[in-house]
């Protein structure tokens, strides 16, 4: 599920490869902790470590971003932080609304991670009348009937869906026909967007099942017993290495291919593409 289909392009217009964008939150989440710890410059090996990627990878990517380092010295942390964050985008602010205040939604509010990433949470909605203008992280919650006008007031492009399943769709809807372009969905459901509309998934128990898989494939290999129908040779060959290569790999996000509704056809063959990042 991690290599999900996509049918967009594998590369960025500015010729960054989208496994390249997947990666930068990475890179940009160890520069960060290195800045705060006043940590001038980084090799890449360090670097790489500390991202949990390859440093040849790792190279390359900064290619990418016109970024080389200085031989003997390694990468400036602070131009570095600059030069990702503005590639992601996040040198700009992002009012982002989410919908559906239960629990999941409450602590998404509570959240305070997105505001020091660039993400303000513009307003809270859910259709619960019971709910609206109660405060939830110190923003009182709008009725849904607002959605539309809430969107185009504070110029939302980014909607976080964490209602029931059952009502993600008809969420997502009028999220995009007010003028979301991008949204985040907890719900476990795989929603139709049309061109042009970026979606991605977040879904901890498809997580938790690639972990139990792992796990399962650990347990096999101290039993030292072969798979069913796997010679001994095979089942020695693939062991954590391989698992380690699919724990691992950089999602890509999802993307309308053309046409409305188009949304299954992008995606993986389990239908999702998880934006939950890699270990
Ligand atoms: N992705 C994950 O890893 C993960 C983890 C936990 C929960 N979830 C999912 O997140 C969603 C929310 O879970 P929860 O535990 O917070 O549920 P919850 O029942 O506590 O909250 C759901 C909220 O959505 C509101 N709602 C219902 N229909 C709505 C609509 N049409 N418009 C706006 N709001 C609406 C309800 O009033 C309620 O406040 C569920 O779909 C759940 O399966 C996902």
């Amino acid at each position: 599920m991690a290599t999900g289909r996509t049918h967009r392009p594998a590369t960025r217009s500015r010729g960054i490869p989208e496994a390249t964008v997947a990666r930068l939150p990475l890179y940009l989440r160890a520069l960060t902790a290195l800045s705060e710890r006043s940590v001038p410059t980084v090799s890449s090996e360090e670097l790489a470590a500390a991202a949990g990627v390859n440093s040849a990878k790792l190279r390359k990517d900064f290619s990418y971003l016109g970024s080389y380092g200085t031989r003997g010295v390694g990468y400036d942390v602070e131009y570095l932080v600059y030069q990702i964050s503005r590639e992601l985008g996040l040198t700009q602010d992002w009012p982002v609304v989410i919908v559906g205040i239960g629990n999941l939604g409450a602590a998404l509010a509570n959240y305070g991670g997105f505001a020091s990433r660039g993400f303000r949470v513009a307003a809270l909605i859910d259709a619960d009348p019971a709910m609206t203008g109660k405060p939830v992280a110190g923003i009182a919650v709008q009725h849904t009937d607002e959605l539309e006008k809430i969107i185009t007031d504070n110029g939302v492009s980014i909607g976080v869906i964490a209602t029931p399943a059952g009502a993600a769709q008809q969420v997502c809807d009028r999220l995009v026909a007010a003028g979301v372009t991008s949204i985040l969905n907890f719900a476990p459901t795989v929603l139709s967007v049309p061109d042009g509309v970026d979606v991605r998934k977040v879904d901890l128990s498809i997580e938790l099942q690639i972990l139990a898989f792992h796990e399962q494939r650990k347990a096999g290999e101290e039993t030292g017993a072969p798979e069913e129908g796997e010679s001994a040779q095979a089942a020695a060959q693939d062991t954590v290495p391989g698992a380690a290569a699919v724990a691992q790999t950089p999602l890509a996000p999802h993307r309308a291919a053309s046409g409305a509704g188009k949304d299954n056809g992008r995606q993986g063959p389990d239908g999702d593409v998880p934006a939950v990042m890699p270990a």
